[in-house]
């Protein structure tokens, strides 16, 4: 109807504008809530997160999603059942997190969902011939703008792959926009599940392109493994990792995956890195059985070299970058010593230094991506190699 184009008018028109990105990750761990204001678009873009949240999932939420979550065959029905649920379960989420931070949602100008993915299957995983990359995200846009009378965006990963990505990792446009500096070639390192990262060569020196890619593993396979063998969510503060030692035959074997020899850019998910993954790598090793913290150690270690080893092959070594870490993993000491310790030149330091919370970036990345779509203009991202320039985003109106 034409009353809500106009709102949405308007809201384009606004010299600032308030919007809450919702970021669900591989994780499961709960739903990430950030309230934004936002001024401007594209390189000139300012984001101050007004609010962060994480609402935890319950079990019982965790385990409706586990039940089709990155599985190849699955209950269709439950998925059917899931789409609408997860979008209510979310606008619930929302409203509670406005209820505590005293916000009114008419004060909210849009709403920014990612979803949950459930299965990501890039064309050189999948092997199907004649078909494209694909990825699903389910938690329909609709139910999140009725429950919530906000105006929302959603489904943001089909447009990338409509315009020739793989539809992930969208992490380059916040990145870009927000924390590209003149003078300092950066590094923005996400390790949630999966980690990625995002490379911004110093703008006044390097030709290099800005450049995104996964590199595999961030927490995923740890987290699955201390819920088999410790029956707990993840390795706090890397406590048993550090009491294990390094199974170097294991991890022979999990780096032998052709993913790691694939030109970038490239993305992955928990379809691949798996508990399966895992124990094929154990037989592959000639392993009959691994001490559980030892295997924690080694997951840890996979995590960090495979991480290493993609940066350093993509990274100009004559310029010093500045790694700048975010998502779980940045809370993972053994983890990040690690890495540290395989880049001794580089400097490795917590995203938050830079004003924003490391927990809430992946969340404040779909509010610039929703007020790229609403207010952005087509001369703002100038940049490169495999990041197509588009706009991405479906709309729902709450009426
Ligand atoms: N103190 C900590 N010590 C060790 N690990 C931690 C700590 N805090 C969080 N993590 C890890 O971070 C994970 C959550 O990370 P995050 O929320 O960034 O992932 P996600 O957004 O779900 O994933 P993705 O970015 O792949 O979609 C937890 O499951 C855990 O493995
Ligand atoms: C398909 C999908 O949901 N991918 C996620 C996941 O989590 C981390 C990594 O894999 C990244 O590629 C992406 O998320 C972030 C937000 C991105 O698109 O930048």
């Amino acid at each position: 109807m034409k009353q809500h184009v106009e709102k949405l008018h308007s809201i384009a028109n606004k010299s600032s504008r308030k919007i809450i990105g919702l970021m669900s990750g591989t994780s499961l761990d709960g739903l990430d809530v950030a309230l934004c204001n936002i001024e401007k678009s594209g390189t000139n873009t300012r984001v101050h997160v007004e609010q962060f949240s994480t609402v935890a999932y319950t079990e019982n939420f965790r385990d409706q999603i586990r039940k089709i979550f990155a599985k190849k065959e699955i209950d269709f029905q439950h998925l059917c059942v899931l789409n609408p649920f997860v979008g209510i379960e979310h606008g619930r989420m929302i409203l509670e997190c406005l209820k505590s931070w005293n916000v009114a949602a008419e004060d909210v100008d849009l709403i920014a969902s990612h979803g949950q993915t459930v299965y990501h299957a890039p064309s050189n995983q999948h092997q199907v011939p004649g078909f494209p990359n694909a990825t699903l995200q389910i938690g329909d846009g609709d139910h999140i703008a009725v429950q919530t009378g906000i105006i929302t965006l959603s489904d943001f990963r089909q447009k990338h792959i409509a315009a020739g990505g793989e539809g992930a990792p969208l992490a380059v446009y916040g990145d870009y926009f927000l924390f590209s500096k003149k003078g300092e070639s950066r590094i923005l390192l996400n390790m949630g599940g999966i980690a990625n990262f995002t490379i911004l060569p110093d703008p006044e020196i390097s030709n290099q392109p800005v450049f995104t890619t996964d590199t595999g593993p961030g927490n995923a396979l740890i987290d699955a493994f201390m819920r088999k063998y410790f029956d707990k969510p993840y390795d706090h503060n890397g406590e048993t990792a550090r009491q294990g030692n390094i199974n170097e035959a294991l991890l022979i074997a999990l780096k032998n995956l052709s993913f790691f020899e694939a030109p970038f850019p490239k993305t992955t998910g928990p379809e691949v890195f798996s508990i399966t993954y895992v124990e094929n790598a154990i037989t592959q090793a000639g392993l009959s059985e691994i001490p559980s913290a030892d295997l924690i150690a080694t997951l840890t270690r996979f995590s960090a070299d495979t991480i290493t080893d993609a940066i350093k092959k993509i990274v100009n070594k004559r310029e010093a970058y500045h790694i700048f870490a975010s998502g779980g993993g940045a809370h993972n000491p053994v983890l990040m010593q690690a890495i540290q310790e395989q880049l001794p030149d580089f400097t490795l330091q917590p995203l938050d230094i830079l004003g924003i919370s490391g927990d809430a970036k992946e969340a404040v990345l779909f509010t610039v991506l929703a007020n790229e779509a609403v207010a952005g203009t087509s001369d703002t991202f100038k940049s490169s190699s495999g990041v197509p320039l588009v706009t991405m985003g479906k709309i729902s109106f709450p009426g």
